[in-house]
């Protein structure tokens, strides 16, 4: 699929699945806003020059996506450097690997304001833009295996990402009007850096050797691999393009066989 002179920003596009999906739009024919921490500038600079070398513009752009007001400017400022708006997709997220009995209040609000609110606050943001263009568009959000089952030891992380299904079929409602879709990806177990931490927290949890909690749930995996950021960002690339313009309000799995619904 190839589309034209049309601007997207991913958020949480400086390493893992946001990267992949950041390189697979600019290979789609987007422009694209690489949105993450101040911390990862070094990477997001990175993803900036893969995207300039097959020949489309892409900026980093600073935001934290707790905070309405980072996504608003970071949606400003795509719209204003890269000359339009068409696609957000709120892919930045953290894991919290703790047994619900251990989970405290300071747990449970960083996590819904990172995985949650920026939900919410980039949906916002998009949609504003859309009106302000005069064009509806596309809004794409990071689920999870764990947004469709409870999985253990996640269940802060389960919650959140419950949440985000909840949100994407409100907002699909609320915006079909707007010639707005709203959808989100379902990945199952990908090779990042969250699943890097996921098994070094669950090995101090049940005392399994670095790699075997990794192993034993790519094991659950019908397909046999485990995930990569480009499995993902084809699916994203599907929802950012014409070929999903009939369809919103949907959680895809993308997880190579582990739920089935
Ligand atoms: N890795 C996996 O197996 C799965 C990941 N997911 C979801 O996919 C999304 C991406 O995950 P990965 O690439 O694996 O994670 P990752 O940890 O490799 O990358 C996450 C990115 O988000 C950024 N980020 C974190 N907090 C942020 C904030 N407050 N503001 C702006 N950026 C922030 C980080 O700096 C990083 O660049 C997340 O929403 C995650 O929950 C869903 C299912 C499976
Ligand atoms: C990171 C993640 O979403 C799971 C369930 O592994």
């Amino acid at each position: 699929m190839t589309v034209q002179n049309k601007v997207a920003l991913v958020t949480g596009a400086g390493q893992g699945i946001g990267r992949g999906i950041a390189l697979r739009l600019a290979q789609d024919g987007f422009d694209v806003a690489i949105a993450d921490l101040d911390f990862q500038k070094d990477k997001a600079d990175s993803v900036v020059a893969e995207i300039e070398a097959i020949g489309r513009k892409a900026i980093f752009v600073a935001a934290d996506v707790s905070q309405r007001k980072d996504i608003v400017a970071a949606v400003d400022t795509a719209a204003k450097e890269l000359g339009g708006f068409d696609v957000i997709v709120n892919n930045a997220g953290i894991a919290q690997v703790k047994p619900i009995l251990d989970i405290t209040e300071d747990d449970l609000n960083s996590i819904f304001r990172i995985n949650v609110h920026s939900v919410v606050w980039g949906i916002q943001a998009a949609a504003a833009k859309f009106e302000e263009l005069g064009h509806g568009g596309k809004i794409i959000s990071a689920a999870s295996i764990a947004a469709i089952q409870g999985f253990p030891i996640l269940g802060a992380y389960s919650a959140s990402k419950f949440a985000v299904r909840g949100i994407t079929q409100a907002a699909a409602q609320e915006l079909a009007p707007k010639g707005i879709t709203v959808n989100a990806y379902a990945p199952g177990i990908v090779g990042t850096g969250m699943w890097e931490l996921i098994d070094a927290e669950l090995s101090k949890i049940n005392g399994k050797p670095l790699g075997q909690n990794l192993k034993e749930n790519v094991e659950g995996i019908a397909l046999g691999r485990i995930e990569t950021p480009d499995d993902v960002a084809r699916v994203v690339s599907f929802f950012a393009g014409h070929d999903s313009d009939y369809v919103t309000g949907q959680v895809l799995l993308v997880d190579g066989g582990m739920l089935y619904n």
